[in-house]
């Protein structure tokens, strides 16, 4: 997805470039085209969950220190959400109750969040938490059912142009046109953008370079292993250099080299007064790399705030299983034992004896018989012999 970008009137750099073999594969939503229309009414209604004060990013930190106590059992929710307040417009994002269901299942809950600029956000959570939803609300990618979300000051919806403008997302594999060279798709991602050529040019070769991909840079995207598409979505999501970054999963599958080249060149772009905004389910590198981070469960935040308020004093993978409440202690499976125990022969089920027509046919070693003196094989279903 290249938000506000899709409805540019700059069009003939696209026709310098192969004709994608897929349709619209940046957008992969169906109709309706959130960026273009205006929300529901419904959408901006009242907040429908009390919204995050401030203090969502300065959690009460006492209310989870006095929880550290007991590093085992899943600690009650902070409670860091008072009432409504609206949303920030000193933020990178502010979100206000956002809502989403798909049918029955509510994935995202009345989530508020203020993620400050300049800051590098973490979201983490179980599967099915409601991360990627939240973050495709927020990018103009799915309309939401509920709620308001803010991009530095401008509503996404409303005014939905100018707030894709200062965003770049990751687009997904999936989306991409990798029928292009990765050469190719950068160029096609900046002139998106409204880039010249030369300037698209020049900054694509930066990108490949940074991301080791130079050798690559002729090569089809569909060519690319995992990594190596994982990280030309990532150029070209930074090619127009974006006030805020958000990325789904930038790390998955990415070799450590370009890890450790890619988290650089976060960090320097986030130094730079860039907001980045990852979700993650590696804890370690949430703590490592990220200055906040906000843990989200059942499509609602259970703690944000720096990394140091959310963890309150414990490592933060530990906090986040507390908060989440995910680790089971019954986790045991009884049969799931590596081997280690003699495996006692069970009876072959009849079913699996019994023999395939097509192969239990008789035995071209069995004597033959006289036509007349033995009767065929009891074979129902199978071609006589
Ligand atoms: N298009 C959809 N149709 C129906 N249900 C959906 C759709 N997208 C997401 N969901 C459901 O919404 C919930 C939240 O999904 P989401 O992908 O946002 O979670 P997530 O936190 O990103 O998970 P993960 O960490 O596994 O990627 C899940 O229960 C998911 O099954």
């Amino acid at each position: 997805m290249y938000g506000g970008v899709m409805s540019t009137d700059d069009h003939q750099p696209h026709a310098a470039l192969p004709q994608p073999a897929k349709p619209n594969p940046f957008n992969p939503q169906p109709a309706p085209q959130p960026v273009q229309v205006p929300l529901p009414a419904q959408a901006h209604a009242p907040m429908q969950q009390p919204a995050v004060p401030q203090s969502v990013i300065q959690p009460d930190t006492s209310a989870l220190t006095s929880q550290a106590a007991s590093p085992v059992l899943p600690q009650p929710i902070p409670q860091s959400v008072p009432q409504a307040t609206p949303p920030d417009p000193r933020m990178a994002v502010s979100i206000r109750g956002l809502v989403k269901r798909f049918g029955g299942k509510t994935a995202v809950d009345g989530l508020s969040l203020d993620i400050p600029a300049g800051s590098f956000y973490g979201l983490v959570g179980p599967n099915g938490a409601g991360k990627t939803t939240t973050l495709n609300m927020l990018t103009g990618l799915l309309v939401p059912d509920g709620g308001t979300a803010m991009i530095l000051g401008r509503d996404v919806w409303s005014d939905v142009n100018a707030a894709k403008h200062a965003i770049g997302v990751m687009p997904q594999p999936t989306q991409i046109f990798d029928r292009l060279t990765g050469m190719q798709l950068l160029l096609y991602a900046g002139m998106l953008r409204g880039m010249k050529r030369d300037v698209a040019t020049q900054r694509a070769r930066d990108l490949l370079s940074a991301f080791d991909l130079v050798q690559a840079a002729n090569t089809m995207v569909a060519d690319y292993s995992a990594g190596m598409t994982k990280k030309i979505c990532l150029a070209s999501a930074m090619i127009h250099s974006p006030r805020i970054l958000v990325l789904d999963e930038p790390f998955e599958s990415v070799d450590p080299v370009s890890s450790a080249n890619l988290k650089d060149l976060l960090i320097e772009y986030a130094s730079t007064g860039g907001t980045v905004i990852i979700s993650s389910h590696v804890m370690a590198l949430v703590e490592r790399m990220c200055t906040h981070v906000a843990v989200i469960s059942a499509g609602q935040v259970r703690a944000a705030g720096t990394i140091e308020q959310v963890a309150a004093g414990q490592d933060l993978e530990e906090r986040f299983l507390q908060l989440v409440g995910g680790r089971h202690a019954a986790a045991h499976i009884a049969w799931l034992d590596g081997g280690s125990e003699t495996v006692t022969p069970q009876p072959v089920p009849q079913t699996v004896q019994q023999p395939q027509p097509t192969v239990q046919q008789p035995q071209p070693t069995v004597p033959p018989q006289p036509a007349q003196q033995q009767p065929a094989p009891q074979q129902p279903q199978g071609p006589r012999s």
